[in-house]
């Protein structure tokens, strides 16, 4: 009997742990194998450190199949080594079930790796996608992916139709909204440890002619990172370059910091931090904006936020459009007594 068709979801990890970006992937994943039968097979790249040849690094993920491949001696990080791991999956999926679909994470290294395993394998692809279904044919034929974007700073809500076989989305999990950390969606189905197939595959030169030769974590502080956080204080113009209010606003509520890109073109906060369309895209359950004006290319990297405040001295800052809170207020001195507050009632609640 032929094989259900495979939606491959890539898990990016910092082995042995893997990323939060892959709860979002698996739960699309596991949405498309329920609504159309298909299967979900899980992509590790690099060893399989301690896991074991019959649990595999991704064992509790609810695949049908956990695929392991080591690009021998290429770093497993690099966008040339994800890619071309990816690339010899797909090519063993031909020979069962087809592979139709592989999800990854629409972050830049993401995008990059989308890029090049399309270029290699002929595939369309669509980066940067909210989410993903599968449309029927009207022709009774397997159905097509369609994935959803939005385009021009937000404005536009689009549907991109994949028309090739294979189909290769960067969902941006961000926006999807997995709030509960590296943990597994809540809809995985509680299947029996999937089998792990092994892949062996030479890296491509671009990848073997670089070395790695070492790796600096960014120090990640107490603060949340911003893309997962559930509350980020936004610090824009009107900050004056003074970042301790909404740093200290953050600290609070145990929030992550973000900036606009005039705030990072200033140099008053790391590019790391800019939110919006050039930025990074959040969704945390509370944005507060001191000093944004609301700028398209801002709202696009924040218009899936749950409540929106907003402090602005201007009445009229197109923001408030958007916000459900509108403070007309000098953020420089709101900022930090919001924070006392914030610390005041906390202490009272804990007593
Ligand atoms: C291709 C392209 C991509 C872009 N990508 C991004 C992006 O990813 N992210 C992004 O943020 N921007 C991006 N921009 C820039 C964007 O268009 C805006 O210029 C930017 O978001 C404005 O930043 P801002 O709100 O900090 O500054 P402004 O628009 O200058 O607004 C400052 C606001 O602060 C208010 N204010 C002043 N003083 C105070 C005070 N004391 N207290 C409270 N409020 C005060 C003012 O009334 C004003 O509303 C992009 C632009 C382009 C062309």
């Amino acid at each position: 009997m032929a094989a259900a068709p495979a939606v491959v979801v890539l898990i990016d990890h910092r082995d042995p742990r893997w990323l939060r970006s892959a709860s979002a992937l698996l739960a699309a994943a596991h949405r498309l194998a329920r609504d159309h039968g298909w299967d979900v097979h899980t992509a590790w790249v690099g060893h399989d450190h301690g896991h074991g040849h019959d649990h595999g690094p991704g064992g509790e993920l609810g695949a049908a199949v956990q695929h392991v491949v080591d690009v021998e001696g290429a770093d497993p990080h690099l966008a040339s080594t994800v890619s071309a791991a990816l690339e010899a999956v797909v090519a063993a999926l031909d020979a069962t079930g087809p592979a139709r679909l592989v999800l990854l994470p629409s972050t830049f290294e993401g995008r990059e790796v989308a890029a090049r395993l399309a270029a290699a394998t002929g595939a369309g692809v669509v980066v940067g996608a909210s989410s993903v279904t599968v449309e029927e044919d009207d022709d009774g034929g397997s159905g097509h992916v369609v994935a959803q974007k939005s385009v021009l700073a937000g404005s536009w809500h689009t549907r991109c139709a994949v028309t090739s076989e294979l189909a290769i989305v960067a969902l941006d999990t961000g926006a999807a909204g997995s709030a509960d950390g590296a943990s597994l969606p809540q809809d995985t189905p509680s299947a029996a440890v999937a089998p792990v197939v092994h892949h062996h595959r030479a890296p491509r030169p671009a990848g073997a002619a670089v070395e790695v030769l070492s790796r600096s974590p960014r120090p990640a502080g107490d603060r949340p990172a911003l893309a997962e956080a559930d509350v980020v204080v936004v610090g824009g113009r009107g900050t004056g370059g003074d970042f301790s209010g909404v740093e200290d606003l953050a600290d609070a509520l145990g929030g992550a910091v973000g900036a606009t890109r005039v705030a990072t073109d200033e140099g008053w906060a790391p590019r790391a931090l800019q939110v919006g369309q050039t930025g990074v895209t959040i969704s945390p359950r509370l944005y507060v904006g001191a000093g944004v004006s609301g700028a398209v290319h801002h709202r696009g990297g924040m218009a899936a936020s749950g409540t929106v405040v907003a402090i602005n001295t201007d009445p009229d800052a197109p923001i408030f459009e958007h916000a459900d809170i509108a403070v007309v207020a000098d953020a420089t001195t709101l900022l930090p007594a919001l924070a006392e507050e914030v610390r005041a009632r906390r202490s009272r609640e804990t007593g």
